[in-house]
């Protein structure tokens, strides 16, 4: 088991006060994988990420890390995981060739060339101070920092919050070009779903502390299907449709969106008694808000998580 998943959950549940914010978590990233952390503001993915690195506690449950329980995390082992945090901490007098000998000293295994590579991709000059870096620099010193320390697994919590498209390719290209280098493993929490689909290789999707969706990135588009129906009302009020997961209105129709449609589907779908009914593309962008909207409207979930 601790082979094959670098991190793993069991029934991990996260409380402030009354409100549980993360709940019954079962998740697991297999190793090698590169699975996007996906969920609206409040979702509970910062939450559960800090509960992995050990910085806080569960109230229930529990998470392991590279095998190791998130609570008594060695220096060693915290040293195969790396991570970034919003706000991207570095030493604001240092010069970034600075931070790459800092890093070099204080890290045990460390890759120059990885730090020059990702520091030239984001074009930092070496010589510059880190105060006069704008904030997409500074995210791309961080990151080379990061990954300089070739970590085993990697966390980022929100790491392109507030890059420019060009500082965000360089920070997919430096995300991929990782994951090819070795055998390494990715968390990636984000609101960029194009981001998500180009790097990921799985996806998982939090709404209200638990998880929905659980799967292959390729298998989560492949189950996902939708219709178009000309009704003159929503036309799941009167009638249950086995494997909707949202429903919204599109000009005088309404599209419908499904996991796993079957044979059920389709006769639910018949009995509506539309005018008109035709299947219609479903994106991974429409699939992954299609949950996320739902949650908003306040329905019940689809509950079934892809393998
Ligand atoms: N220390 C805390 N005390 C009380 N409530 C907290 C604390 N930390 C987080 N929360 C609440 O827990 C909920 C989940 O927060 P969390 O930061 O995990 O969400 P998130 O999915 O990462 O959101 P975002 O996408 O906005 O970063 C939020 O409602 C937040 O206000």
């Amino acid at each position: 088991m601790t082979d094959r998943f670098v991190i793993q959950t069991d029934r991990l549940t996260r409380y402030f006060g009354r409100r549980a914010v993360v709940r019954e978590l079962n998740f697991a990233v297999p190793r090698g994988s590169v699975v996007g952390l996906l969920g609206l503001n409040g979702a509970g993915k910062t939450t559960t990420i800090r509960m992995l690195l050990g910085f806080l506690s569960p109230t229930r449950g529990h998470c392991t890390v590279l095998g190791k329980d998130s609570a008594v995390l060695s220096p060693e082992d915290r040293s195969r995981i790396g991570h970034t945090v919003e706000g991207h901490f570095l030493y604001p007098w240092m010069r970034v060739r600075e931070c790459e000998r800092f890093g070099r000293e204080t890290h045990p295994h460390w890759n120059g060339a990885f730090f020059e590579q990702a520091v030239r991709r984001f074009g930092i000059d070496t010589g510059a101070k880190v105060s006069w870096l704008s904030r997409g620099q500074r995210a791309g010193v961080s990151l080379a920092s990061t990954l300089a320390g070739e970590p085993e697994l990697l966390i980022l919590d929100d790491p392109a919050l507030g890059l420019d498209p060009v500082s965000r390719r360089a920070l997919n290209e430096t995300i991929i070009e990782f994951c090819d280098s070795g055998d390494r493993s990715v968390l990636l929490s984000s609101h960029l779903l194009d981001d998500i689909e180009r790097v990921a290789d799985r996806v998982a999707i939090m709404v209200d502390g638990r998880l929905l969706v659980d799967s292959k990135l390729d298998a989560f588009r492949n189950r996902m299907s939708g219709c178009l129906v000309r009704t003159d009302q929503d036309p799941t009020l009167s009638h249950p449709i086995p494997g909707m997961v949202h429903s919204r209105p599109v000009g005088d129709r309404w599209h419908l969106t499904f996991a796993d449609a079957d044979q059920e589907t389709a006769a639910a779908v018949e009995r509506i008694g539309a005018l008109q009914v035709e299947p219609d593309e479903v994106t991974f962008e429409d699939a992954v808000l299609a949950y996320l909207s739902r949650s908003r409207m306040g329905h019940s979930f689809y509950s079934g998580a892809a393998s």
